[in-house]
This record gives C-alpha cells, structure tokens and sequence, in this order.
C-alpha cells in the first residue's frame, strides 16, 4: 500500500478506536447504541418512508456525534484538570448540555416520524 493510503487506513483505524472505546467505556454511549438499534429495526418494521428514515439517521448520528465530543471533552478535561475548578465544571456540564439538545431533537424526531405508524399498527 502507498503512504498515504496506508496514512489514510491508519487514520480510519484511530477514529473506529475512538467509538469502539467509547461504546465499551461509556455507559451513555451504550444506551444510545441500543436505543438507535430499537429506533432502525421499530423503522424498518413499520416501512417509514425514504424521507423520513433520513430524520431518523439523521437523528442517531446527532446523537452519537454529540455523545462523542462530549466524552473528548470529559476527557480532556479531567487530564488538564483533576482537581476541582469551576471551568472544568462548566466545560463539563456545557458539553452534557449539547447531547441533551441533541438528545430531545432525536425524541422529538421520533415522536413526529414513528408515533402515528406505531400508533395505527398497534390500536388499529
Ligand atoms: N474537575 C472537575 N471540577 C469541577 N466539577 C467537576 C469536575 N469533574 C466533574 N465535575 C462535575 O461533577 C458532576 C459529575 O461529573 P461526571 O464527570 O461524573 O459527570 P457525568 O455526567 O455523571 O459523567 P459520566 O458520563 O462519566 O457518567 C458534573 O456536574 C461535572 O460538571
């Protein structure tokens, strides 16, 4: 393989790292991978339309991209600063701030896109 593809692949390999860490380490991170699973295979049942699986994926990679720069973040913060500082408290709590956005866009999307085929195929 030439240098920068192998540069490239090396690169990719970091990155698959990062998540799969992240997955194994991060209880909020696994919750979401659960939850994105149920949200696919619910979709894939219910036959959601073309459109409306790009909210949904949309959605599930908001999620996890949040997730991920936040545990960056926590780390980060933790090595620059294992004592306690107000700082690392509000970098902290600013970076849970933005999963939680994420998180109620992602409820929200469901609501709107699964609530009325669920609601049909199960009460009607
Ligand atoms: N170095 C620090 N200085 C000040 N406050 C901190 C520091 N580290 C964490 N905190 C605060 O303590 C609280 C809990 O932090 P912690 O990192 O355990 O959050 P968490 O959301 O429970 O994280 P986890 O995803 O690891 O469960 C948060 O309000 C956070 O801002």
């Amino acid at each position: 393989m030439s240098g920068w593809r192998s540069r490239e692949v090396q690169s990719f390999r970091y990155a698959l790292t990062g998540i799969i860490g992240a997955l194994r380490r991060e209880r909020h991170m696994k919750f979401h991978f659960f939850a994105a699973a149920i949200v696919i295979l619910l979709s894939a049942w219910l036959q959601v339309a073309r459109m409306d699986w790009l909210w949904i994926l949309a959605a599930i990679a908001g999620v996890w991209v949040s997730e991920l720069f936040n545990t960056a973040i926590e780390r980060t913060v933790d090595l620059a600063s294992p004592d306690l500082h107000p700082l690392a408290k509000a970098a902290k709590d600013t970076a849970s701030g933005a999963v939680l956005v994420m998180s109620l866009f992602a409820v929200a999307v469901g609501i709107i896109v699964l609530g009325p085929p669920l609601w049909e195929a199960c009460f009607q």
